[in-house]
């Protein structure tokens, strides 16, 4: 860990440690909690760097407090001075619902946040939820923006595996044909467009037909494809706090499906902006209104990226996001409770582990299958160390080699993973 900076607080000069940046600056910094002394005090303050792009891999089991460390880094990021933070945007794929809530203060853990010197503060966040659920969010008057995608920007081949239809069965070659010639025709098209060209269709028999119309009255059911969808720039912006909620859509399949575009969407977007800004580097007049540099949070990420098996966003995330993400400037942050269901190129490409307590071997030995050669310890050992505190984190920072324990901060906004109590919310 570097010590590069010198914090002064209540009359005290204290050492603020800094993960993720090899020298230099205060600029930029995530203020993710405070070393964990050996006599379990907490110490010297720990900073994250947020100028350059990290993928951080969150794990630990139910209850430890992934979501709670996500939801501080969300935090960070919005609080980074206007001239950083208006070059940067957040986007958490909230899989649990819980996300919304920061436009609440914490007010519930206001004791513990004063002891931080810290008191409760609500974020401005943009939550979008699939259009087919937006009137539940209405009802429940969480105000709430809809959001989908254009069917069409998905191949006849990407609706095959959403449907799990074999590509050279009649139904999959009839849909990779319809779906090939409407795109070759229009920009946007519906689902009923689709059908007419089904039912039109003069090479596929009467049941395979009816089959098609099937899969595709379903589609239209998750609501989350329409014919125009939303722009992937009204749904992440400049110094923006994005969430939106994939909960509702109860097919992990159609979820991977939905990141799977918005990722292929930032990624492409994000490299002619990065192709502006080398230009302006060198002098040159150009537009500074492109994708900015993303952070984009996902929960539950084993289901996004598993061990043994595709999904619609596997590619994008780890060929693109995971392993060349660094040069367009694009953060992956990515939490799990079973590190050991997440494919392996996740933790081998993230340069940040946090990882609360862990029980599970199996979970605790795919983390020590990338353990680096600078950690003399194992992970598992390292693991126990830290306990049973919510909060604690085992923190692997491959920039600067080392490991440490830290004591994450308490959250600003309210935190809406709390598990219920039997007992009411009033005693929560
Ligand atoms: N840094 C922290 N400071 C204070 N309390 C914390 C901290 N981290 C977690 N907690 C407490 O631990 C609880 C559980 O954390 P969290 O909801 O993040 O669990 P989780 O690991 O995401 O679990 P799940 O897998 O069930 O979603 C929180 O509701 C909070 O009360």
């Amino acid at each position: 860990m570097n010590a590069i900076s010198n914090t002064v607080e209540a009359g005290v000069a204290k050492n603020r440690y800094v993960l993720g940046r090899r020298s230099g600056g205060e600029q930029g910094l995530l203020n993710l909690g405070r070393y964990l002394a050996l006599d379990g005090s907490a110490a010297s303050h720990v900073g994250l760097d947020a100028l350059g792009p990290h993928c951080i891999l969150i794990c630990g089991k139910r209850g430890y407090g992934k979501s709670y460390t996500m939801g501080t880094l969300v935090e960070e990021i919005s609080l980074l001075p206007q001239h950083i933070r208006n070059n940067i945007a957040s986007l958490v794929i909230d899989t649990m619902g819980i996300f919304w809530t920061m436009e609440k203060a914490n007010e519930p853990q206001k004791i513990l946040l004063n002891q931080w010197s810290l008191n409760p503060n609500k974020i401005n966040i943009k939550l979008f939820v699939p259009s087919g659920s937006i009137k539940k969010y209405d009802e429940q008057q969480i105000e709430a923006l809809p959001y989908s995608i254009p069917i069409s920007s998905m191949d006849g081949y990407s609706w095959c595996q959403l449907f799990s239809i074999d590509e050279v069965s009649p139904l999959g070659v009839l849909f990779i044909r319809v779906i090939a010639e409407l795109r070759s025709m229009h920009e946007r098209f519906s689902f009923d467009t689709i059908m007419d060209m089904v039912m039109e269709d003069e090479r596929a028999d009467n049941v395979t037909k009816s089959a098609a119309e099937n899969y595709i009255r379903n589609a239209s059911s998750w609501g989350v494809f329409t014919e125009e969808g939303v722009h992937v720039k009204d749904l992440v912006g400049r110094g923006c706090t994005t969430v939106l909620d994939v909960s509702t859509l109860r097919d992990h399949d159609v979820r991977a499906a939905v990141v799977g575009q918005i990722s292929k969407e930032i990624y492409y977007k994000r490299l002619e902006a990065r192709r502006s800004e080398e230009r302006m580097a060198m002098g040159c007049a150009q537009d500074n209104t492109g994708m900015p540099m993303i952070w984009m949070f996902i929960d539950e990420a084993h289901l996004f990226v598993p061990t043994g098996r595709k999904t619609l966003a596997s590619d994008i995330l780890i060929n693109e996001w995971l392993r060349q993400g660094r040069q367009p400037g694009l953060s992956l942050i990515l939490a799990t409770q079973r590190p050991s269901a997440l494919d392996p190129e996740v933790a081998s490409q993230s340069d940040i582990l946090i990882c609360h307590r862990l029980t599970a071997a199996e979970d605790i030995n795919a983390l020590e299958s990338f353990r680096p050669s600078y950690m003399k310890e194992n992970i598992g050992d390292s693991i126990r160390k830290i306990g049973m505190e919510q909060g604690i984190a085992f923190i692997l920072d491959d920039t600067t080699e080392a490991a440490h324990v830290i004591k994450m901060r308490p959250r600003l906004s309210w935190h809406g993973g709390n598990e219920p109590s039997a007992l009411g919310h009033k005693n929560q």
